[in-house]
């Protein structure tokens, strides 16, 4: 087993030193504090793991790791232990969370409160200087100067989209030549590669194209590996240098020469083409804020990586729900065929008009939010608004450097919130009282695969136009696609899943496309 090392006594010294040092240290302030505030310790709450160091939270969580079935973990730790407990593994306790009222203060009445913890030091080697590793004033800086770029007119046409979408059915067209039998996943990779990059730098790497381009697939292939290595480094929290430090710099060496590459390329063009700012890229706009070659690396890779991986991971899921629920895919169908680029070419207002497909994308990110854990770390002492005390209601005090993780996953899934069928996909319940009554951005708390607040997601309306274009083209090219006979089928959510940065079928995306 691949993670046999974690429990070897070398690192077991080691956590017991950090975990007895930090958790005298967090007691300490943790009581002060509560001479001040009217809340509840978390030491009364339910607790995960039972062992000390969690070392048998630790052997669970590996092995539903290594079982692919790490949100269902979760997902029964909710259930067993209530919507909010603590668990410690090593050095680092922290609080699980599944009230909304408790996220809703964390990213937004209080988030003043709150800092990104170990986020920026892991995903750094990778990421750079890039808004999702930004706070305070930085982070702010960077919103400013990014989010006009994710203002709708920019692809209302969606002319962004079509000729990648195009390539994409042809890709899908040649795979299944032999057998009929495609794999979508690795597909929707590449689509929302050459997506993202011709959005960011008004050219795209076009990885979809049949002479592959050896190095843009080198490139695909060190950022999923860095990926990979920075998610594990994740779990290790404090001891995430532990964890293969010399692939890391490997892998981020390629991705930063490529994104290098592609960002020299599109500022000379830039330069050449000065008289029409109108028609700059996103990146050159952007690259008179960040004269250092860093930061504006930096900046275009944390795009890259938010604009690629949730988007294919979104398609992905789409895709394996639709082929397991006919009736679904049959309704949809239906509603697709009323739309035809060959009469005038779609716009984002079409799609938006499309109310089916808007509910079965809905009911996706629902039951696979492509980020299903979110954590944050307490700036200074603090509290969260409900889950303590006796009756489990009162405030909880969260002392400084503690993380609170929400998980969308399993929120999303509350039987009490979203009826006793929640872990069924059902787009028909968007439609239906009391969801169609929730607010459309965050439904009340409860519907979060975007975030909420300030840091709430800035591609939301970008992604959920390219999977809604991309979703019509396939369901219209392909009208008899379904499930391949070979394929398990599992009730929602005992799937494998892979947890990278993005939660994925861990089989792919298996579709028989049947007879065109
Ligand atoms: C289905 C697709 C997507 C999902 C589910 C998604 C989800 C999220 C979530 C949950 C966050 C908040 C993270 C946090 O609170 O720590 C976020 C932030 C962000 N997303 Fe997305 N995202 C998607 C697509 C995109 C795309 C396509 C782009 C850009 C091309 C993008 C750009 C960003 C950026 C820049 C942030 C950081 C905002 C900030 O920190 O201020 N996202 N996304």
């Amino acid at each position: 087993m691949i993670y046999t090392f974690w429990v070897c006594p070398v690192v077991a010294a080691v956590v017991l030193y950090i975990y007895r040092a930090g958790y005298i240290r967090s007691g300490r302030r943790a009581k002060q504090s509560l001479l001040k505030a009217d809340a509840s310790t978390y030491d009364f709450l339910p607790r995960a793991n039972r062992w000390p160091l969690g070392i048998d939270l630790l052997v669970l969580t590996v092995k539903a790791l290594d079982e692919s079935h790490l949100m269902e973990f979760f997902l029964d730790n909710f259930r067993k232990l209530g919507n909010t407990f603590q668990q410690a593994i090593g050095p680092n306790t922290s609080i699980l969370t599944i009230e909304p009222a408790n996220v809703e203060a964390i990213l937004l009445s209080n988030a003043k409160d709150w800092g990104l913890g170990f986020r920026r030091t892991i995903f750094f080697p990778l990421l750079g200087d890039g808004i999702f590793l930004q706070e305070g004033d930085a982070w702010k800086h960077s919103r400013d100067i990014l989010r006009p770029h994710f203002y709708h007119r920019h692809y209302e046409d969606l002319d962004i989209y079509r000729p990648h979408v195009k390539s994409l059915l042809e890709v899908i067209s040649t795979d299944a030549i032999a057998t009929g039998v495609v794999d979508l996943q690795p597909l929707f990779f590449r689509l929302t590669l050459d997506v993202t990059t011709e959005f960011l730098f008004g050219e795209s790497v076009l990885s979809q194209r049949p002479v592959s381009d050896v190095i843009s697939h080198d490139f695909e292939e060190a950022f999923d590996t860095a990926q990979s290595i920075s998610t594990k480094r994740s779990r290790f929290q404090k001891l995430y240098w532990l964890v293969d430090g010399k692939g890391l710099r490997k892998a981020c060496k390629i991705v930063h020469e490529f994104a290098d590459g592609v960002i020299n390329r599109t500022l000379t063009s830039s330069a050449n083409d000065v008289n029409d700012s109108n028609k700059l890229p996103f990146l050159s706009t952007i690259a008179q804020f960040y004269p250092d070659r860093d930061a504006l690396r930096g900046q275009a890779i944390n795009i890259l990586t938010a604009g690629r991986d949730s988007t294919a991971t979104f398609l992905s899921w789409t895709f394996f729900h639709l082929v397991r629920y006919p009736l679904v895919m049959e309704k949809l169908r239906s509603e697709v065929s009323q739309v035809d680029e060959t009469v005038a070419p779609l716009t984002r207002a079409d799609l938006l008009r499309l109310t089916y497909l808007q509910n079965v994308m809905r009911e996706v990110l629902r039951l696979h939010p492509p980020v299903p854990l979110i954590s944050r770390t307490a700036l200074r002492d603090t509290t969260i608004p409900t889950g303590g005390g006796p009756d489990g209601k009162s405030p909880i005090l969260v002392p400084q450097g503690m993380s609170v993780l929400y998980s969308a996953y399993c929120i999303q899934r509350r039987t009490d919130i979203y009826g006793m069928d929640a872990e069924m996909f059902r787009p028909e319940r968007w439609d239906e009282e009391p969801l169609r009554s929730r607010d459309q951005t965050h439904r009340g708390w409860t519907f979060l695969p975007f975030g909420g607040g300030p840091r709430a997601c800035l591609g939301m309306d970008f992604s959920l136009t390219e999977g809604a274009y991309a979703i019509v083209r396939i369901l219209q090219r392909f009208p008899s696609i379904k499930l391949p006979a070979d394929e398990p089928v599992y009730v929602t959510g005992r799937e494998r899943q892979a947890v990278t940065i993005s939660l994925n079928p861990a089989d792919g995306c298996r579709v028989d496309l049947g007879k065109e």
